[in-house]
């Protein structure tokens, strides 16, 4: 028997880059080379603008919290060129003499097709072409997890028939209109691109609601049966402005 895939509509390549700050280093040189690597950052930071502006990508800048990472760099581009050409610019640059690589995580932003669409080009449809292709919230908080749909035994989403996939997302989906204004979710897609199945990319103005939906989400049948996670990242948004501070010694 076949199962059908569903087709997905897929936007930007995603990039989320974390790193750890090498604080010996960075006490070690003169204050002169801490201001230059500062300048190189905010240089490149205001390439990033620019592109943001012209809508043709996005980032964020988060302080991760706890021992995983000090910062996740989240990057949205049309082409896997140009994701490279941002992680190369970062390494070769002198604030990245400071910044070791400590995890990353590569995606594209992924919408199904579950539900039907009366449009022959729905990615064309404005709403949907927006979701593609995100202007991140560069709201206070992050959370950032990979995961899988389990296939072990009885309990495999990929022999589940398409429509009984949907209806368990659509479930999934009203749990998730819950949280409208508290939590926004950036889902990439990343089977053949990286070691888990999906990105989930929430940001919250208040950290308690990644709990909080997260936990409740525990209880749909498609997280509870089909469900398999990753490491969690979380984080605090870093504004221009927090940047000298969050340099500073
Ligand atoms: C913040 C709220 C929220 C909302 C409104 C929402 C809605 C929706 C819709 C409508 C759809 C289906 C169509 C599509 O767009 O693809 C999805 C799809 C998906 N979701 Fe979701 N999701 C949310 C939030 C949300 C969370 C918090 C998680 C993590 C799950 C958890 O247990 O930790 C998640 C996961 C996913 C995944 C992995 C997929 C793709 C699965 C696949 O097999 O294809 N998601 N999601």
């Amino acid at each position: 028997m076949m199962v059908e895939a569903v087709e997905t509509m897929d936007g930007w390549y995603s990039l989320h880059d974390f790193r750890t700050v090498d604080w010996n280093s960075w006490k070690l040189v003169s204050e002169e080379e801490r201001q230059e690597a500062i300048a190189s950052l905010q240089q490149m930071i205001t390439q990033w603008e620019e592109v943001e502006l012209a809508k043709n990508g996005s980032h964020a800048l988060y302080n991760i919290v706890g021992q995983k990472a000090d910062l996740m760099f989240m990057f949205l581009r049309p082409t896997t060129n140009e994701l490279a050409a941002i992680e190369n610019e970062l390494n070769k640059s002198k604030m990245g003499e400071f910044l070791i690589p400590a995890h990353s995580y590569f995606s594209v932003v992924e919408l199904s097709k579950y539900r039907p669409y009366k449009e022959e080009h729905p990615e064309l449809i404005p709403e949907v072409a927006e979701r593609l292709k995100p202007i991140l919230p560069k709201w206070e908080h992050v959370c950032f997890y990979p995961m899988d749909r389990r296939r072990h035994g009885e309990e495999n989403w990929y022999t589940l028939e398409k429509d009984v996939r949907g209806k368990l997302l659509y479930e999934h989906s009203m749990t998730g209109r819950k949280y409208a204004g508290k939590v926004s979710q950036i889902i990439t897609g990343s089977i053949g691109l990286d070691d888990w199945e999906w990105g989930v990319t929430l940001f919250a103005h208040d950290p308690l609601q990644f709990k909080k939906i997260v936990y409740e989400m525990r209880f749909d049948e498609v997280s509870s049966k089909y469900g398999e996670f990753g490491e969690f990242f979380v984080g605090n948004h870093l504004a221009n402005k927090d940047i000298v501070p969050f340099f500073e010694i």
